[in-house]
């Protein structure tokens, strides 16, 4: 029988931590989508919010990624406010271009794997099919166009970087979501006007989530479309998901998007497909999935007592 000695005892002690995923925009939706996720799969993360690791700063990054010692990166953090991004231009541009630039050379110098999110408003609306990897960006808004620079500039560094273009999030783990705001709006009975003129594809978030992390552990790079399957337009992905919380569908108001008179431009049709391989479920499952856990939030919500001033 071995008799254990301190040397054993405290070997465990010394053995290199498990190198963890690093995520950015550890507040945000994606970046919270990610920690349940991968406390769900069992993969070590530090999330790291802008007060920790602010990706415009390169010094910044540098200290958070030689502190954590990451395997990989995942890049949530950006500047989504699409219409304020015309007039806070500087701002959109520095988060959404050169933070995940300045990420990227960071982990191409370490050579650790970096993926980073970008977006459907990269596109111009002119096609009649869904847009595929190897369409070429023509964005209408500053949002659009910081996240073509960002591509651009992301694997002019890093050409192994892994980038996902996805769009129109719905998620039951935030309220910060149009599926959401619709469901909120009838469920008091508001109207709720919404956009019947523009085809998106929506897209479940613990979906994008999962389908992400599984390239990057495929070591998969390059551009990648994620979306769910479907097209819809705002009008009828708010009737779907109120039909299926058996709401009457009356409350949503169809507007043209123009109507809307929305600082940015969007492309009428932004519908997303893949050229390698469409891994996502449809959009009706997923709605159907989450939308009964959406209205019992909705209504917990809307049922808890409004403090007022003693
Ligand atoms: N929401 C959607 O429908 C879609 C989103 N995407 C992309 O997905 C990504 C995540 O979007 P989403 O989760 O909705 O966005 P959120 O706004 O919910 O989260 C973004 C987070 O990034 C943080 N952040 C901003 N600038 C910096 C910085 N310089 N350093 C560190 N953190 C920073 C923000 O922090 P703070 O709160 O301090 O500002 C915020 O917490 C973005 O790249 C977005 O473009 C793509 C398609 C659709
Ligand atoms: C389009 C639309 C929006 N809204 C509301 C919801 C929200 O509060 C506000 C703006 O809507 P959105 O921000 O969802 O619309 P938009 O800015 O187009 O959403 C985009 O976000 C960025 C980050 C992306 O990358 C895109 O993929 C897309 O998801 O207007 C409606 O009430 N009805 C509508 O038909």
């Amino acid at each position: 029988m071995k008799v254990l000695d301190m040397n054993d005892l405290t070997a465990d002690l010394q053995k290199p931590a498990v190198q963890p995923l690093l995520i950015t925009g550890a507040h945000g939706t994606l970046g919270r989508a990610f920690q349940r996720v991968c406390a769900i799969r069992g993969i070590e993360t530090v999330s790291l919010g802008r007060e920790e690791m602010d990706i415009t700063d390169p010094i910044s990054v540098e200290k958070a990624i030689a502190q954590h010692n990451p395997w990989a990166v995942v890049n949530t953090a950006g500047y989504v406010r699409v219409d304020e991004a015309e007039a806070d231009f500087e701002r959109c541009y520095r988060e959404n271009t050169t933070g995940p630039a300045i990420v990227a050379a960071a982990c191409a110098y370490r050579e650790i794997p970096f993926l980073t999110f970008s977006s459907d408003l990269v596109f111009d609306g002119n096609k009649s099919a869904a847009y595929v990897e190897t369409d070429t960006p023509s964005p209408l808004n500053v949002y659009g166009n910081s996240k073509r620079l960002a591509e651009r500039d992301v694997l002019a560094c890093m050409p192994n970087a892994l980038v996902v273009r996805t769009s129109a999030f719905f998620s039951p783990w935030d309220e910060y979501n149009f599926v959401y705001f619709a469901l909120r709006a009838g469920h008091h009975k508001q109207a709720f006007e919404a956009a019947d003129d523009v085809l998106i594809s929506p897209t479940y978030v613990p979906d994008l989530v999962n389908e992400s992390l599984n390239l990057l552990i495929d070591e998969e790079k390059g551009v990648w479309h994620l979306a769910n399957q479907g097209s819809y337009t705002w009008a009828d992905l708010a009737r779907l998901a109120a039909d299926m919380a058996n709401l009457d569908t009356s409350f949503v108001v169809p507007r043209s998007m123009q109507a809307f008179g929305l600082a940015a431009a969007r492309p009428m049709y932004s519908v997303l497909s893949s050229e390698q391989g469409n891994m996502m479920s449809s959009v009706e499952e997923r709605l159907g999935r989450c939308v009964s856990e959406m209205m019992h939030n909705i209504s917990n919500l809307s049922e808890e007592p409004i403090a007022v001033a003693s």
